[in-house]
């Protein structure tokens, strides 16, 4: 798709998981902590190289969802953005990327699948709470847990679906979701063997698919999104 002089990426997820920011990330804009929720649709350029690329930033609330499908026909790439610092929601996030996924599946859309605000979970980890709740202090066991749940790239070393742990996911271990193969299991992705785990059923993934951890209030990784796009 690198060849092509125009670019569409189509940017869903539920409402208030940062589709705006990502845009805005993306589209060099400074980041900002009091957006409007987006009503429809809106549409930003930004310049790879040669090419121009189109963002299609898309409202999550669910009254606007049905949307979605038009926009999926004229996407060369599609971006799922999860708020992974909101544990109640976390049902919700699943069924509705599932259902996404097997919108797009038979049309082979190139995929990446977004966790967004690590920044409050690193919040989370060094002991204040979103909700202000004091936690217990980590251990050093924990300590060494974090630094292997440094940012990973998509192309994961010794990734075995079935060997990564699962969580009973709260407020107080949300963190864990940084790490991307922590959160593909959580999301029933196997990304080794492109298969997607649903409650029912599974189907394989006939696509490119990645999965990222960023902040776009920080910046953090927003670039190795960048990479992506660029290498597909
Ligand atoms: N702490 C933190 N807040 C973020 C981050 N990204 C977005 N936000 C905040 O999350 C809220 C929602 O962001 P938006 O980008 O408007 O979310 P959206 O997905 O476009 O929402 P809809 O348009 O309603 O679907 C805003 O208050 C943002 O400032 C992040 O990385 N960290
Ligand atoms: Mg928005």
């Amino acid at each position: 798709i690198f060849y092509q002089k125009e670019l569409n990426i189509v940017i869903v997820g539920l409402q208030n998981s940062g589709k705006t920011s990502l845009t805005d990330a993306l589209t060099s804009k400074p980041f900002e902590q009091d957006t409007i929720p987006t009503l429809g649709m809106r549409m930003e350029h930004f310049h790879l190289g040669l090419n121009t690329v189109r963002v299609f930033d898309l409202a999550g609330q669910d009254r606007f969802q049905h949307m979605w499908k038009r926009y999926f026909a004229r996407a060369d790439l599609l971006i799922y953005v999860i708020d992974l610092s909101d544990s109640t929601n976390w049902p919700q996030v699943k069924q509705n990327l599932h259902q996404v996924i097997c919108d797009t599946n038979r049309d082979s859309i190139p995929m990446l699948i977004v966790g967004n605000k690590i920044d409050l979970l690193i919040a989370l980890e060094s002991g204040s709470t979103i909700s202000g709740r004091k936690l217990p202090k980590k251990t050093a066991a924990d300590q060494n847990a974090l630094e292997q749940w440094k940012y990973m790239a998509p192309l994961l070393r010794n990734y075995e679906y079935d060997d990564i742990p699962t969580y009973s996911l709260d407020e107080t271990n949300l963190y864990v979701l940084r790490n991307v193969e922590t959160l593909s299991k959580e999301l029933g992705l196997d990304l080794k063997n492109g298969i997607l785990h649903m409650p029912e059923s599974q189907i394989y993934l006939d696509r490119d698919l990645a999965v990222f951890t960023i902040s776009c209030k920080n910046g953090d990784y927003v670039r190795d999104i960048i990479d992506w796009i660029v290498q597909l």
